[in-house]
């Protein structure tokens, strides 16, 4: 007898995408018996910023560990500059930078020298596109330790401790940037020209940048995304302006009329304030309209999200908490 087969299907497999830098599917994690993450899904293209936030413990660390390839996952499809990370080798990882929560190596090292030998690691890695290390004297003045070249790291105050982590984690011209808590102890300058270098990593070479942080200001300056984490999920991923609008009115409009305060969101500013003073005139007085500010969002949804809250109780939330 003969049998004919049925013809293969043709899998068109998909392009491999360059721009796609990270590609996070239902991601999970299990410390022994207890779920950490229950599904985490998310993407980064070459050159966004994203701030990854969240309560303690959410599992923000767990999640940068896991796309490192410093842990493994117990579920989900994860991509990283489209390798597996717990998988991939040493080409793949010298176009990956990390910088940790703390770090206390080296104390005997001088600045300069420690840069530059960590840097040499990277020379064979160089492509025509990325000369690698980057060069000691111009990473020294990009994160403001020109002056403390010659000193021992053991030496450095903790800020410039910090700016060292951050060149150790750039010597080798990531593609990929992971920053956990970068600015932990940085005095306002510091932080700002920082917040400089992190914005030149992106726009002039590209850089991806997943950050981890408590100071929510940061994220809405730094960040091109927002993924709040909570619950075991991503709650929201957008930006600033995005988020603020999925909970509640844009604005909040304050004012007095005879000492009396009142506080209001809403979506249209304008609108109302034209009728505020088409009702009250000029007894209406320190008239204020404020956007939601990433702080507002952030607590509404971690809120509606930690108490399971229907819909809508975020935008009361949020009235509360102006009033
Ligand atoms: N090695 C481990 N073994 C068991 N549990 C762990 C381990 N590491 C983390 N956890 C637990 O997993 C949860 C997530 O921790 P993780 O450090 O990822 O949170 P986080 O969002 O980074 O927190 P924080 O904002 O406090 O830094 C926490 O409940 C933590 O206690």
């Amino acid at each position: 007898m003969t049998t004919v087969r049925e013809p293969e299907p043709v899998h068109q497999a998909d392009p491999p995408d360059d721009d796609l830098v990270l590609d996070v599917r239902d991601l999970r994690m299990r410390y022994g018996t207890t779920d950490v993450l229950h599904g985490v899904s998310f993407t980064a293209r070459r050159g966004e910023v994203l701030a990854l936030l969240g309560p303690n413990g959410a599992g923000k660390t767990t999640t940068i560990e896991i796309l490192e390839g410093f842990r493994l996952r117990s579920a989900g499809a994860v991509r990283v500059l489209g390798a597996d990370p717990g998988r991939a080798g040493e080409i793949w990882r010298a176009r990956v930078g990390v910088v940790l929560q703390s770090w206390r190596d080296h104390g005997k090292w001088r600045v300069r020298e420690l840069l530059a030998h960590l840097g040499s690691f990277y020379a064979a890695y160089s492509t025509d596109r990325i000369r690698r290390p980057w060069e000691v004297d111009e990473l020294l003045a990009a994160v403001g330790l020109t002056e403390q070249a010659g000193r021992r790291v053991r030496q450095l105050s903790g800020g410039q401790r910090r700016r060292l982590d951050v060149a150790v984690g750039i010597v080798g011209r990531p593609e990929l940037l992971f920053l956990d808590e970068p600015t932990v102890g940085f005095d306002p300058a510091a932080r700002r020209e920082f917040h400089d270098l992190v914005h030149r990593l992106a726009d002039l070479d590209d850089t991806t940048i997943l950050l981890t942080t408590h100071d929510l200001d940061e994220a809405e300056k730094l960040a091109d995304r927002i993924l709040i984490l909570a619950g075991g999920r991503i709650i929201a991923d957008g930006s600033a302006d995005q988020l603020a609008r999925q909970v509640a009115g844009e604005a909040e409009v304050r004012w007095s009329i005879d000492g009396d305060r009142f506080v209001h969101a809403t979506a249209d500013a304008t609108r109302f304030v034209r009728e505020l003073f088409r009702q009250h005139g000029d007894a209406v007085d320190d008239l204020e309209v404020r956007r939601t500010s990433l702080e507002d969002t952030y607590m509404a949804m971690v809120y509606e999200q930690e108490t399971g809250a229907a819909g809508g109780a975020a935008v009361r939330a949020l009235e509360e908490s102006g009033r």
